[in-house]
């Protein structure tokens, strides 16, 4: 071997172990300086094919010339006579520069006449199969334009940990497939539901729930039809706590005494909801939590039947009527389907935060997600059961993204509970009358 092909040998073995710790330790700016600009004009490049592939592209005639007549292929070999002449060829949909994301990349699109952004979704996943990314998402910012998000492996693989909630009824539960965080926000959405398998990570949810609600200035109320074996733990920071039937009645029955009291005290001063009250007389929020909401529904004879039917309507007078008063609630359930009766239909419509974690049947991921987008179907329906707290997630923005929640222990949550004890308001406190001198 000459010593120049050894030299040769060594400097590139020497860049390709710089390039491989470059990427090891730091992905982030290997990603912007060495990995993007390849990517992005590979992409370019090769964008006619891939939208070819897809199915993506429109024909268009356009005036084409040829010195070789016979050697125009857009659409086969065709004899032409003359030099300049009209052919039908493929156009691609204009595509700008691709830009870099956090984990990934984006690309602006100009449709096509007669394409919707519907189109591209469908051909999602044939896009990032052609690219080889984890996963491709679009959304169109204005008619006419579309925006392919790319992301180049799954984000949700890992994500890191709760960080501490600054605002009232806010908590950051976890992190989106896009690197934003996962807000549940109950002011913006008021009621969630949180369907999954068993194992799938909905308990995880509920504490990192907790752990977030537990430092702030609201009453947390649970339902645990388990037996109480999920909320008793946290029993000191819970206000009240039902475990079996004839508690939850009654719990529900004071909710809803609790309601009354609030719209009497809003109309009273002439607010149309409890954060228009003067803060000195503006009532605790609460925040319910259910665990098994299927339980709640199930007749094991017909002498709960009515019990089951007072439930219900008291479910679902909440969920209508409880945003405006500082009323929440988080239904957690492996099942939420229509056979569990027109209850469970009526109060998830008033639950527009949806979350759906792994589903064993496609039944609860349609009751679940059913009226988003269908895809969101497919993706739930892709969730393994190797990465427990990944969910799919109906947002604020009215797009559904894939989240994973953050792992929060239990005994962490309890730990949670019993350091902010001294800030659980006692029920018989909740459900006093509110004062009626409303100070001006
Ligand atoms: N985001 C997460 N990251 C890592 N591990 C998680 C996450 N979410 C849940 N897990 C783990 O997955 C397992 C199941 O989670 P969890 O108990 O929350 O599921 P579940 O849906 O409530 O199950 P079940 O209905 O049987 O109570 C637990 O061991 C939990 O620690």
């Amino acid at each position: 071997m000459s010593d120049s092909l050894r030299l040769a040998l060594i400097v590139l073995a020497c860049v390709a172990v710089t390039l491989w710790a470059w990427r090891r330790f730091h992905r982030r700016s290997f990603w912007l300086i060495a990995a993007y600009p390849l990517t992005a004009l590979s992409v370019r490049a090769t964008w006619r094919k891939v939208a070819l592939g897809c199915g993506l592209t429109k024909k268009r005639a356009r005036w084409a010339f040829t010195l070789t007549p016979g050697a125009l292929v857009s659409t086969g070999t065709v004899k032409v006579r003359r030099r300049f002449r009209r052919v039908a060829v493929d156009t691609k949909p204009w595509m700008w520069l691709p830009m870099p994301t956090r984990h990934g990349w984006r690309a602006t699109l100009r449709l096509l006449e007669g394409q919707i952004p519907d189109d591209y979704a469908q051909a999602a996943e044939r896009l990032a199969h052609s690219w080889g990314v984890h996963a491709v998402r679009v959304s169109s910012p204005r008619p006419g334009r579309l925006v392919i998000n790319t992301t180049i492996r799954d984000p949700l693989v890992q994500v890191d940990h709760l960080p501490p909630s600054t605002e009232l009824l806010k908590v950051t539960v976890g992190r989106l497939e896009t690197g934003k965080p996962w807000v549940i926000d109950f002011r913006t959405v008021p009621h969630w539901i949180n369907a999954g398998a068993t194992q799938s990570g909905k308990s995880n949810l509920a504490n990192a729930l907790l752990v977030g609600l537990a430092p702030q200035p609201v009453a947390l109320v649970g339902f645990d039809l388990k037996g109480g074996v999920e909320f008793t733990p946290y029993a000191a920071r819970l206000s009240a706590l039902a475990t079996e039937r004839a508690e939850c009645t009654r719990l529900l029955a004071d909710l809803i005494g609790m309601m009354i009291d609030r719209m009497g005290l809003c109309r009273m001063t002439g607010a149309r909801n409890i954060w228009q009250l003067p803060p000195a007389v503006r009532p605790v929020p609460v925040v319910v939590l259910v665990d098994e909401l299927a339980e709640l529904y199930l007749m094991a004879d017909k002498s709960e039947k009515d019990d089951i039917a007072r439930t219900s309507t008291a479910l679902l007078r909440i969920g209508q009527l409880g945003r405006a008063f500082g009323i929440y609630l988080f239904c957690s359930g492996q099942r939420i389907g229509s056979d569990l009766g027109p209850g469970v239909t009526a109060l998830r419509a008033q639950c527009s935060g949806r979350i759906c974690h792994r589903v064993n049947d496609p039944e609860t991921a349609t009751m679940t997600l059913g009226d988003l987008d269908p895809a969101a179907l497919v993706s739930a329906r892709a969730i393994p059961a190797e990465t427990p707290g990944v969910a799919i997630v109906a947002s604020q923005d009215g797009q559904w993204y894939r989240a994973r929640s953050f792992y929060v222990a239990e005994n962490t949550a309890e730990h949670a509970a019993k350091t902010y004890a001294h800030l659980t308001p006692s029920w018989d406190d909740l459900t006093a009358a509110q004062p009626v001198d409303v100070p001006a």
